[in-house]
């Protein structure tokens, strides 16, 4: 009997955003930024607002937070915070670059009226690496998140948090690795993982979406699933093949300027969870 195609119903989301007015590479904090190649910061922003867009034309609920000068990696709200439950553990960056962004971060959140807002007391670069899965947070280290931000994280929120550990550093992030598609399944690029933590993966998603190093290498995995619809830079076609074999829509979207800076449709999302 042929294999059955799972249903997969997608869920209205609330996400923030910050446009990315003053974009541009101007340092290199990971290997994919190039302060020699130049940027197109109205580019940028056509892009970004192409994805506001389709995330409201999705359904979704897209709240801005304001940019601000001198912060040119603030496009990627992702990094800014995790939030649960209406609780804010806002970022602490590994890079005096982006330290900036934690008040702007701490900011918002006071004044949208979240109900506990925490600054991270250990290196934590937001859902960059801790990647909310369900009743459970996917949490990374390696390059920027610091372990102990694990525990942190663990007793703010009151839900399991599993270490992953990352050993390649042109996927620096959880999130560059790994995507959430729904509550109990992901997509991931093996070999960015630790052997200990590829064994783990397998053992709690059997049926994981794997991506090969092509699809990774274009940030493929940097996508952002309502559990139905994913949006995904546009060259990981093998990897949108793969997602509509497994009854989720696939949406490829332009995010070409933005992968300058190293960060992609995720990166660019940061999901607010009410309580
Ligand atoms: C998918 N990734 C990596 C993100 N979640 N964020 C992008 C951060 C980019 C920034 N220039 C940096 O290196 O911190």
């Amino acid at each position: 009997m042929p294999n059955r195609i799972p249903e997969r119903t997608a869920r209205p989301r609330r996400f923030l955003m910050c446009r990315p007015t003053h974009f541009t590479v101007d340092y290199a904090i990971n290997p994919w930024m190039d302060p020699e190649r130049p940027t197109d910061t109205a580019l940028a922003v056509r892009q970004w607002e192409h994805l506001r867009t389709l995330y409201r034309r999705l359904g979704h609920t897209v709240e801005l937070i304001e940019p601000l000068p001198g912060l040119p990696d603030m496009v990627y709200t992702a990094n800014g915070a995790t939030v649960l439950d209406g609780r804010a553990l806002v970022a602490t960056f590994r890079h005096p670059e982006r330290a900036g962004e934690s008040d702007a971060h701490q900011a918002w959140f006071r004044a949208h009226g979240y109900r506990e807002v925490r600054r991270a007391g250990h290196v934590n670069e937001g859902e960059g690496d801790l990647l909310v899965a369900g009743r459970r947070v996917l949490a990374g280290t390696g390059f920027r998140t610091d372990p102990a931000a694990h525990a942190e994280a663990r007793a703010l929120f009151g839900v399991q948090v599993l270490s992953l550990t990352l050993v390649d550093p042109r996927f620096y992030h959880l999130d560059t690795a790994l995507a959430v598609l729904d509550d109990d399944h992901v997509m991931y690029y093996p070999a960015a993982f630790s052997p200990d933590s590829q064994a783990l993966l397998r053992s709690l998603y059997p049926d994981a979406i794997l991506a090969d190093r092509a699809d990774a290498e274009v940030f493929g995995l940097n996508a952002v699933s309502d559990g139905r619809r994913v949006l995904l830079p546009e060259p990981a076609k093998a990897l949108a093949a793969q997602l509509a074999e497994q009854g989720y829509e696939p949406w490829p979207v332009d995010v070409s300027e933005l992968l300058k800076g190293g960060g992609g449709p995720k990166c660019c999302t940061l999901e607010l969870r009410p309580a």
